[in-house]
This record gives C-alpha cells, sequence and structure tokens, in this order.
C-alpha cells in the first residue's frame, strides 16, 4: 500500500498539492488577522498551521472539526510517547494514560462517523485523489485495508494515530528548526537571501510553487539534510531472525557476533555527531548547525550543486532496507513547501528568544528535554517575532 500510495512520486504529488492548498488558505487567513498580534512564538504558530494543512490533506476535512484539540493533544502525547515502553503504571503518568485513550476515542468516533457518511465504505482510492470525507487515496486504501482484516475500529483508530505519528512528529519539529535558524540574527546573514532567491525560482507565474524545482534546490537541500542530521535522534530497530556476525572494523578483525532474537538499535545520533565523520575543511563542527554544510561549489564555474557523497554509514535519517521510511519524499516536499509558503508571504522581525516555560532567554532555542530516539527533537524554547504580510502578498 506505502509502495502505491506513498512513495509513488505521482501520488506523493497529489498529497503535496492538497497539502500546500490548504496551508495556502490557513495562511491567507493568516494575512488577514496577524498583524493584530505583536509577538508570537514562530515555533508554535508554524506548528499548529502545518498539523491542520498535513492532517487535512491525509484524513480529510472533517478529522478537526470533530476533534479541534488533536493539536494540542497529538503533540503532549508525542512528548510522553517513550515514557510508555517504561511499563510505569498508570497512577505515574495518569494524564499522559487519559489523553491517550481520548485521542483514541476521538479517532474511533471519527471513523465511525466517517463510516456512516460514506455508506458503509470510504470512496475507492483509484477514485479522487481527495475527497473531503476520508480524505487522501492513502488513508482510503488504509481504512479499507482495516475492513478487510476485520479490525475493530478500535484498533483502526490506534493505527490512525500511528499515522499521525510518521506524518507529523518529524516533519514539523524539523520545519521549525529550519524556519528559526533561517531567521536566527547570529547565522550568516547570506543564507537568507540565498534562500529566498531558491525559492523565488521555484515560483510560477501564477504564484504557486514548481515542487520538482523547489526540492531541487542545492542550499534548502542542505538545509533539509542539515537538520535532520542535527536534529534527528532516532533508533532504527531489528530483530535478528538468525545468527549475525558483525564486522567492527574495515579488516574484520574485530568481529561482534549478534543471535538470533535479539534487538539490534543503530542510534542516528552517534552517526550524525561524529565529530571525525563531519570534520571537512571549510564546514562548521560536527555539533554546529551549517545550512551549507552538503553545498558544494565548483572551483572552475562556481556552480553550486548538492552532495551526500562520503557520508554512507553515517547519515541514515530514514533508516534503510526494506523498512526504510516510505514517507520520506512527501516529508520533504512537505517541509520544503511549507518553509517557501511561509517565507513567500510573511515578513518576520525577531524580538528574541524564549526558553522551554516560555521565559525570556539569551540564546537560540536548544533541545526540549526528551528521551533517547524521539526523533526530530523538539525545540526546547522558541523565536519571539512580529509577523508582517508581503507587500506583494496575493
Ligand atoms: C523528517 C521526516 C521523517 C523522518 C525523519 C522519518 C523517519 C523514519 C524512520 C527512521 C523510520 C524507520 C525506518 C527503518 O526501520 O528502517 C520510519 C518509518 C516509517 N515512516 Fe517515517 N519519517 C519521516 C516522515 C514520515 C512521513 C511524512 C510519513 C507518512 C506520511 C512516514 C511514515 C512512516 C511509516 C508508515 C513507517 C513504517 C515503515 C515500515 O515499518 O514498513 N514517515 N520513518
Amino acid at each position: 500500500m506505502n509502495s502505491k500510495y506513498l512513495t509513488n512520486f505521482e501520488r506523493v504529488n497529489e498529497l503535496t498539492a492538497e497539502l500546500t492548498k490548504v496551508l495556502d488558505e490557513v495562511l491567507a487567513k493568516d494575512s488577514q488577522e496577524i498583524e493584530q498580534f505583536d509577538e508570537i512564538g514562530v515555533y508554535q504558530w508554524l506548528r499548529d498551521r502545518l498539523f491542520t494543512a498535513s492532517t487535512r490533506a491525509l484524513f480529510g476535512d472533517e478529522l478537526l472539526k470533530m476533534y479541534p484539540a488533536y493539536c494540542e493533544d497529538f503533540f503532549a502525547f508525542d512528548s510522553d510517547l517513550l515514557s510508555f515502553f517504561f511499563s510505569l503504571p498508570s497512577f505515574m503518568m495518569g494524564d499522559a494514560f487519559r489523553r491517550r485513550r481520548r485521542i483514541i476515542d476521538e479517532l474511533e468516533r471519527w471513523s465511525k462517523k466517517m463510516h456512516e457518511l460514506s455508506g458503509g465504505t470510504p470512496i475507492d482510492p483509484e477514485g479522487p485523489a481527495w475527497e473531503p470525507i476520508f480524505g487522501s487515496r492513502l488513508n482510503r486504501a488504509r481504512q479499507l485495508d482495516y475492513k478487510t482484516r476485520h479490525l475493530t475500529p478500535r484498533t483502526g483508530a490506534t493505527l490512525d494515530l500511528g499515522l499521525t505519528f510518521g506524518l507529523a512528529s518529524n516533519v514539523i519539529p524539523a520545519t521549525g528548526w529550519m524556519l528559526m535558524h533561517l531567521l536566527n540574527p547570529s547565522a550568516d546573514p547570506s543564507i537568507l537571501p540565498r534562500i529566498m532567491q531558491e525559492l523565488h525560482e521555484a515560483e510560477t507565474p501564477d504564484g504557486s510553487l514548481d515542487i520538482p524545482v523547489l526540492v531541487s534546490q542545492p542550499l534548502l537541500q542542505s538545509l533539509w539534510t542539515e537538520t535532520l542530521r542535527l536534529y534527528l535522534d532516532a533508533l532504527v530497530t531489528r530483530n535478528l531472525t538468525e545468527d549475525l556476525l558483525l564486522p567492527l572494523d574495515e579488516d574484520g578483525k574485530r568481529i561482534v557476533r549478534l543471535r538470533k532474537g535479539e534487538n539490534v538499535f543503530a542510534p542516528s545520533w552517534l552517526g550524525h555527531h561524529d565529530p571525525v565523520a563531519w570534520s571537512s575543511p571549510g564546514k562548521s563542527a560536527a555539533k554546529e548547525f551549517d545550512a551549507e554544510r552538503f553545498v558544494v561549489r565548483d572551483a572552475k564555474t562556481g556552480r553550486e550543486s548538492f552532495s551526500v557523497g562520503g557520508t554512507a554509514g553515517k547519515y541514515f535519517p530514514f533508516g534503510g532496507g526494506k523498512t526504510v521510511c516510505p514517507g520520506r519524499i512527501f516529508a520533504k516536499q512537505e517541509a520544503l513547501g511549507a518553509l517557501a509558503m511561509v517565507l513567500l508571504r510573511f515578513d518576520f522581525e525577531v524580538l528574541g528568544f524564549v526558553d522551554e516555560k516560555q521565559k525570556p532567554a539569551e540564546a537560540f532555542p536548544g533541545l526540549a528535554r526528551a528521551f533517547v530516539g524521539s526523533a526530530v527533537v523538539v525545540p526546547g524554547g522558541d523565536v519571539r517575532v512580529k509577523i508582517r504580510r508581503k507587500q506583494m502578498c496575493r
């Protein structure tokens, strides 16, 4: 199903088209209202808008109408998520258990209502690219699959929560980090104008975005890749189906024997932050954000291109092999599309930083407290901005 509806380019383009359409509506509403706010946290602002656009594109129009608090509940669930793996009793994390139950209750209520509205069976995924009740082809195919497998509506609801996790928990904070770094007053001042230049090159005469051009721009790709390098903390996990001899060095002198049935974890954090792997002349140290880390300049022509050459085995934000993330193509389109729409529509005046408790802070936000393996770590704070719509905006 993923290869048919999530990794197939034509289908991804449909999803992105729906997402950018909804985000355009949401931002158009903001264009009318935003200037009455003196100051807002840019991450919080972006997070809520991107959650609305991506859930509507995937799940249809009704979900957020029936459950307007889904965004708030989801991100609180997202930060509780790994606590559930420690099997703590419910009295020690009562809010987290209650919240998870509420989300699943609401998703179940939504799914039953949507089945009723569609006459018992979701509209054929091979029909329209999107329809308001169940949304995308992918969601309709999943809902039909739940039926074929005789899953209860409650089990379906838990899988829908899982898909929301795939959809929102990485892309949204990653987009937030990109935007915050571009606005950071201490960043290299040449970066934002060059990014704007690349965004303008991807604009079509009618003001929409040419997504294939957008996602091929060298500096934008480098910005996205660097964000996932620095902020993603994924534990890529495998359960061994047979014994494995794993060489630990190039000449195979040191070998570790792993036994069938054991779990093996590949933490992205180690490879992504390895000071040796990421120490190239002219690039910042591994622990620093360098928007241009993956840009290569041709010495003769000065032409820039994007390259992840030499990072094999050190950089694997989407895992690998048979279970490599099926959402990776959509994720990049979603993140760069949203970044482009926001930067092309609004100007941002940075007023300062706040910490995790929203108290004024001296420095650019660091990482929120999180367990190892929390995927893209959310910002432990925000950048306070005044937003104005651009004069040329439609
Ligand atoms: C920056 C964004 C994202 C990152 C960093 C990310 C990362 C990952 C990683 C590390 C895995 C495990 C891969 C493995 O075991 O080899 C995974 C699996 C998965 N992701 Fe993503 N993901 C992102 C966005 C998305 C999006 C947007 C969707 C869906 C719309 C999605 C859906 C999934 C699904 C369904 C799986 C499970 C695949 C399977 O087990 O067969 N992901 N993702």
